[in-house]
């Protein structure tokens, strides 16, 4: 007991960025990009998942199920995977990335509750035409078993019904910077920049 209250006192403060945007709105791009120049930590919630996937326990093979249907991982599993992985990296992160979390607005909430507040949500703006697309060809590479026809449709379906509410929520927060995902990756990354640089330190 005493130990899980220390290890989870240590993400207490942190800084915290959302990630949100549709499947293929290059989130993943735009981290990486972020990571090179201020040194945050980046937790993509779907490699977490790909991970225990690969590990090929059980239950990576359950995950590998409701993955592959575009469904939502039930929430306490992500949100535990994401909080292990804060708390291994606390001593030396300058600030998470939570990419591709939370998918639902109650997500948000129970993030909040066991591990602390955003101070932005960056939501990654593309349309749903060119999602499909940059999927469709990042599907020719990346061996995901999700990057198919049949399983973006489901996957664009749940991102507008269950994460756009997402970005509703922290609206009304004043904590969302949108950012127009459609320009160059170059572009995309100026107004990615504007939004951090407008962080309070
Ligand atoms: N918080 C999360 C993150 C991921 N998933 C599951 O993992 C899949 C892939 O998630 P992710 O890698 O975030 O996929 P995309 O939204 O397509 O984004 P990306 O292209 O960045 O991987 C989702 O469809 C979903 O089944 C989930 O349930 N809950
Ligand atoms: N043209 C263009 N392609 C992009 C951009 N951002 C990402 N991509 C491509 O779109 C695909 C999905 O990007 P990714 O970062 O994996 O998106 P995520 O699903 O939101 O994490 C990748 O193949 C990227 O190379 C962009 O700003 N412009
Ligand atoms: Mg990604």
């Amino acid at each position: 007991m005493e130990k899980s209250f220390d290890s989870q006192d240590k993400i207490k403060d942190a800084k915290i960025i959302f990630v949100v945007g549709g499947p293929g709105s290059g989130k993943g791009t735009q981290c990486e990009r972020i990571v090179a120049k201020y040194g945050y930590t980046h937790l993509s919630s779907g490699d977490l998942l790909r991970a225990e996937v690969a590990s090929g326990s059980d239950r990576g093979k359950q995950l590998q199920a409701i993955m592959q249907k575009g469904e939502l991982v039930p929430l306490d599993t992500v949100l535990d995977m994401i909080k292990d992985a804060m708390i291994a990296k606390a001593d030396v992160s300058k600030g998470f990335l939570i990419d591709g979390y939370p998918r639902e607005v109650k997500q948000g909430e129970e993030f909040e509750k066991k591990i602390g507040k955003p101070c932005l949500l960056l939501y990654v703006d593309a349309k749903s035409e060119t999602m499909i697309k940059r999927l469709l060809k990042r599907g020719e590479t990346s061996g995901r078993s999700d990057d198919n026809e049949e399983t973006i449709k489901k996957r664009l379906d749940l991102y507008y019904k269950a994460t756009e509410p997402v970005i509703a929520f922290y609206e009304s927060r004043g904590i969302v910077k949108k950012v127009d995902s459609e320009l160059p990756v170059d572009e995309v990354f100026v107004q990615v920049s504007q939004a951090i640089d407008s962080l309070k330190p």
